[in-house]
């Protein structure tokens, strides 16, 4: 394991304190790629054990309501379970997960829940104040690549019918159950990958470590890495944020999009259920991706997407945990 440190940014102040925030994001993203974000004021740490309390409750539904709305890889939304294949393992992620994309709110977000009939709104309302912070990041990035300051903020505006921004809810099955069984056990919660999105906003709960991350890609094509992991610290309230492919794409590189994994359990840790809750800022579908020295051609943020499924859904051949998604 390595003793690289994740940058923490506390965001107390943010008005009067707005520069020096900035300089802290770029360089956590030039440098690291990953930082982790405190002191925000929404969404406040109430806001976030409350959504993790409803997520909670929505996975302790039967599968058979869940599965109303199942999960559709070309749209990349809805409900799966141990069915998530990362090509870095070759194997289901052993947990479940919802996503939900705003523009298909109407359309494809499981409705009338028994139970929890205020889900629909608790979600969106999360989502819109997530958003919001987002896109005050965002204007950063904007700002160090000299683009206008909101011009990722239009790109993702979530007022379009087209805004593919998406959250989704993660639970990793407890392993209490077959801790004394002689059955094959997970090696990875979630094999390793990189975000195919421009900016996720990670949030995990205290008491629910594994999330690892491994520096030094240099170019958003490519697989590849070391074997340095570094572990991310789980609690609840704050935010992790990490850069996805298209960012490093529509920066020439410049900032870093990681390979990321969430290990088992190890030796002293909880076995219970780990819950997380990750925001992924994709942009509309037309918007066209190209960093200011012109590094890669042109692409539209569709094209880009749909590169990114066939790319990180071919199975490769590397070695263990380190090929894409
Ligand atoms: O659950 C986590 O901590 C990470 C989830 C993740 O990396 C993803 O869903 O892309
Ligand atoms: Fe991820």
């Amino acid at each position: 394991m390595s003793s690289r440190q994740i940058p923490r940014i506390s965001l107390r102040n943010f008005n009067e304190r707005k520069d020096e925030i900035g300089r802290e994001i770029i360089q956590a993203a030039e440098n690291v790629g990953f930082f982790i974000l405190f002191d925000q004021e929404r969404p406040s740490q109430q806001d976030i054990e409350e959504m993790f309390a409803l997520s909670t409750r929505y996975f302790s539904l039967s599968n058979s309501i869940k599965s109303q709305y199942p999960f559709i890889r070309e749209h990349n939304a809805g409900w799966e379970k141990n069915a998530q294949i990362r090509p870095s393992t070759g194997v289901a992620d052993p947990k479940e997960s919802l996503q939900l994309q705003y523009f298909r709110r109407d359309t494809y977000w499981p409705r009338d829940l028994p139970t929890i009939p205020e889900f629909r709104e608790r979600c969106l309302e999360f989502m819109q104040s997530v958003h919001d912070l987002s896109m005050k990041i965002l204007t950063f990035f904007a700002v160090a690549l000299e683009f206008p300051p909101d011009y990722f903020a239009r790109a993702h505006e979530l007022s379009f019918e087209d805004c593919l921004s998406t959250l989704r809810l993660l639970r990793y099955h407890s392993l209490e159950i077959d801790k004394d069984i002689d059955v094959p056990k997970p090696k990875w919660r979630a094999g390793a990958h990189t975000d195919f999105d421009v900016l996720t906003l990670l949030f995990q709960e205290s008491g629910g470590d594994g999330l690892e991350v491994c520096p030094g890609r240099e170019a958003h094509t490519s697989f590849a890495l070391g074997d340095e992991w570094t572990a991310v610290p789980a609690k609840t309230g704050e935010i992790t944020v990490n850069i996805g492919d298209m960012l490093m794409a529509w920066s020439d590189d410049r900032f870093k999009s990681l390979y990321h994994r969430v290990r088992i359990p190890g030796p002293g840790d909880s076995l219970n259920a780990r819950n997380s809750m990750a925001y992924f800022n994709q942009p509309r579908p037309h918007t066209v991706i190209q960093g200011p020295a012109h590094k890669y051609e042109a692409m539209t943020a569709s094209e880009y997407i749909l590169n990114a499924m066939i790319r990180y859904y071919r199975p490769t051949h590397g070695s263990e945990g380190f090929t894409a998604n």
